[in-house]
């Protein structure tokens, strides 16, 4: 059985009348990356700063490894290692002495900090001053420090905000690594799907305060196509004379197969005279998902 190292609980944020986050109920394991993503001001950096103890919970519960983040929160923190918001670190500091003086402080080991710098890839660039940093190294660098002490889980709240393309990248692989590597249960929050859908094992979906829904993503790069053909019916005995996944829906064939074996079916019904108009990605994506429900529940940012 898998070890649930967080786990959410019923948990509300409530200021006055405004319910900031309602009914939050999910869990993570080691080895897990979620993905906790809504529109701004869906209520994603509160959920986060209730995980970590920066503010309190109105009723509910968040549990790191077992320990109470309310009745035992010294043990639950030492199993917890996030960034909210920015990383801060010093500028005036290498990213080595800014590693050094953040373990002294968490109680953490020196013999971590070498292996940490390799995880997040700043060999070649943690001697230099962080003022010289970019914004990505600086997110690498907070990575590194949100592991110094070991945690079993890692928060990272909007980790690739402000990054270009590139540094999105690498901030994707360098967390992807570490659940897998590490074995750490990993949430990561972005308002942007496609940010965070190649590297989520699963995401819940927030919006105005509510958890609309958790999906698994689907790793199989397997999609579903719209054939354009006027002969359905003998197309779709053709394909499925060859064992593919085809059907025909609202008078259209579609077929689900990989990106690469395109030419291949494309191929099989041409040898087959089947005339062939056009083949398009009809997949309903996690995206797709994602904007329906965001969008079906009215008003909101
Ligand atoms: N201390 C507070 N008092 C009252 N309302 C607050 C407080 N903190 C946040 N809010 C409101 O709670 C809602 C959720 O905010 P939150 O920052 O959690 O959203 P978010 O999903 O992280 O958004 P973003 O993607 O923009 O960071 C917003 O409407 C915000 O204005």
């Amino acid at each position: 059985m898998k070890e649930n190292n967080i786990e959410i609980l019923n948990v509300n944020k409530k200021i006055g009348k405004k319910h900031l986050v309602k009914e939050l109920n999910f869990n993570v394991s080691g080895g897990e990356v979620f993905g906790f993503i809504g529109p701004n001001g869906a209520g994603k950096t509160t959920a986060i700063r209730m995980m970590v103890g920066l503010i309190n919970i109105s009723s509910g519960d968040v549990r790191i490894c077992g320990h109470s983040i309310i009745t035992n929160k010294k043990e639950a923190l030492k199993n917890i290692g996030a960034i909210v918001e920015k990383p801060e670190m010093y500028p005036f500091m290498t990213g080595y002495q800014n590693l050094k003086f953040f373990a002294e402080i968490s109680g953490g080991t020196f013999k971590n900090i070498q292996e940490m710098i390799d995880i997040v890839g700043l060999h070649d660039s943690i001697n230099d001053k962080v003022s010289t940093y970019s914004l990505g190294m600086k997110q690498r660098l907070g990575i590194a420090q949100a592991m110094l002490h070991d945690p079993k889980v890692l928060i990272f709240d909007e980790p690739t905000n402000g990054l270009d393309p590139v540094g999105i990248r690498e901030i994707r692989q360098y967390i992807r690594r570490i659940a897998i590597e590490k074995k750490k249960a990993i949430i990561v929050s972005s308002h942007l799907m496609s940010e965070i859908e190649l590297i989520c094992d699963r995401i819940g979906i927030i919006k105005n305060s509510d958890l609309l829904a958790v999906e698994n993503v689907n790793k199989t790069s397997e999609k579903m196509y719209n054939i354009k053909t006027v002969q359905l019916q003998s197309a779709l005995n053709c394909l499925r004379q060859n064992q593919y996944n085809s059907m025909i829906k609202n008078e259209q064939l579609f077929i689900q197969c990989d990106y690469k074996e395109i030419p291949e079916v494309i191929r099989l019904l041409v040898n087959h005279q089947i005339d062939i108009y056009g083949f398009e990605e009809k997949s309903h994506n996690l995206e797709d998902r994602y904007l329906e429900l965001t969008a079906r529940t009215g008003k909101g940012k």
